[in-house]
C-alpha cells in the first residue's frame, strides 16, 4: 500500500441514529475508513467497484449493507423500531458473492458478535478480502472460494446458516436458489434489490416454495442522502430444501425457477 492521502468518509452520526438507531464506535468508525481505503487502493489492480465518492461509498456500501440487516435487529416490542445493530444472540452469517465485500464486511464491523463468512468464485477477490481481514483485525471474519451451486451441496455449508446475505447476484430466483440451502431451519436470507414490483414477488413465490421457502417481508426503502427507492426481500426456510438444489453450475442462471 503507497502513502497517499486518501479521502475520508464524511461523518454520518445522526443519519446512522436516525435510519437504524445505530450510531458507530471510533474504532467501527476507524474501520470503515480502513476498509474504504483498502478498496480505493486494491481498485488499481482488481475492479472491486467503480463506487469510490466518500459520500456514494458510504451510502451505496456502508449504510446500505446495515440496512439489509436492520429488521434483524428489531426487538420484538415494536414493530417499527429498528434497534442497534446487535442482534440479542451470535449468529452465523453468509454472503454470497461478496466480490470487495459487501454487505458482508460493514456487517462483520458492526455486528462483533457474530461470524460472517464471505464466499465469493473469485480467487483474487479472496485474497484481496483475506488481506482486509488482517488489516481491519477482523477476527470474526471467514473466507470461502467456490460457486455457490457446489457449496450448497458441500455438507459441511448446507443448513448450516442462520442468515445468508446476497447483493447483485443475478436475478432474485437465482439468488433463492443459491442461499436457501444454505439455510438452517427457521433461517432468513436477505435478497438486496433495487426495484421490485408485485408482479415479481408473486413469480419469486413459486419458486421460494420449492425450496422450501416463504418471502416473509417485502421492504421498500429510501436511501438517506440520495433518496432512492430499494428494496430487501427477506426469505424464511421453512421446510428442508430438497436434494436436486442448488442444481449444477451454470443451471439455475440458466433455467431460473
Ligand atoms: C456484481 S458482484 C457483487 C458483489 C457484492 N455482493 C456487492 O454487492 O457489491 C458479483 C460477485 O459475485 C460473484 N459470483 C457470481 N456468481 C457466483 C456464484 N455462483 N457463486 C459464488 N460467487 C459468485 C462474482 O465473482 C462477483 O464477485
Amino acid at each position: 500500500m503507497n502513502n497517499l492521502k486518501l479521502p475520508s468518509l464524511p461523518d454520518m452520526a445522526n443519519i446512522w441514529q436516525e435510519t437504524l438507531q445505530w450510531t458507530p464506535t471510533v474504532q467501527q468508525q476507524v474501520q470503515f475508513q480502513q476498509l474504504y481505503e483498502f478498496i480505493l487502493q486494491g481498485n488499481s489492480q482488481l475492479n472491486l467497484t467503480r463506487i469510490t465518492d466518500p459520500q456514494e461509498f458510504w451510502e451505496k456500501h456502508l449504510w446500505d449493507s446495515l440496512r439489509g440487516i436492520a429488521p434483524l435487529l428489531r426487538d420484538g416490542g415494536d414493530e417499527d423500531v429498528i434497534c442497534a445493530p446487535t442482534p440479542p444472540t451470535s449468529l452465523s452469517f453468509i454472503d454470497i458473492g461478496t466480490g470487495a465485500g459487501f454487505p458482508g464486511i460493514p456487517v462483520a464491523i458492526a455486528v462483533a458478535n457474530s461470524i460472517v463468512n464471505l464466499l465469493d468464485s473469485t480467487r483474487k477477490k479472496i485474497a484481496f478480502l483475506e488481506e482486509t481481514k488482517a488489516a481491519l483485525d477482523l477476527t470474526n471474519v471467514k473466507t470461502l472460494t467456490g460457486r455457490a451451486e457446489e457449496v450448497g451441496q458441500q455438507p459441511q455449508h448446507r443448513q448450516n446458516y442462520d442468515v445468508a446475505l446476497i447483493r447483485a447476484i443475478g436475478t432474485a430466483s437465482v439468488c433463492a436458489e443459491y442461499a436457501l440451502p444454505l439455510l438452517k431451519q427457521d433461517g432468513l436470507a436477505v435478497i438486496y434489490r433495487g426495484n421490485w414490483t408485485e408482479e415479481e414477488t408473486k413469480v419469486l413465490e413459486n419458486a421460494v416454495d420449492q425450496l422450501g421457502g416463504i418471502i416473509e417481508l417485502v421492504d421498500k426503502f429510501t436511501t438517506p442522502l440520495s433518496g432512492s427507492i430499494r428494496h430487501c426481500l427477506y426469505l424464511r426456510k421453512v421446510a428442508t430444501t430438497p436434494v436436486h438444489f442448488p442444481r449444477p453450475v451454470g443451471v439455475p442462471t440458466q433455467k431460473p425457477l
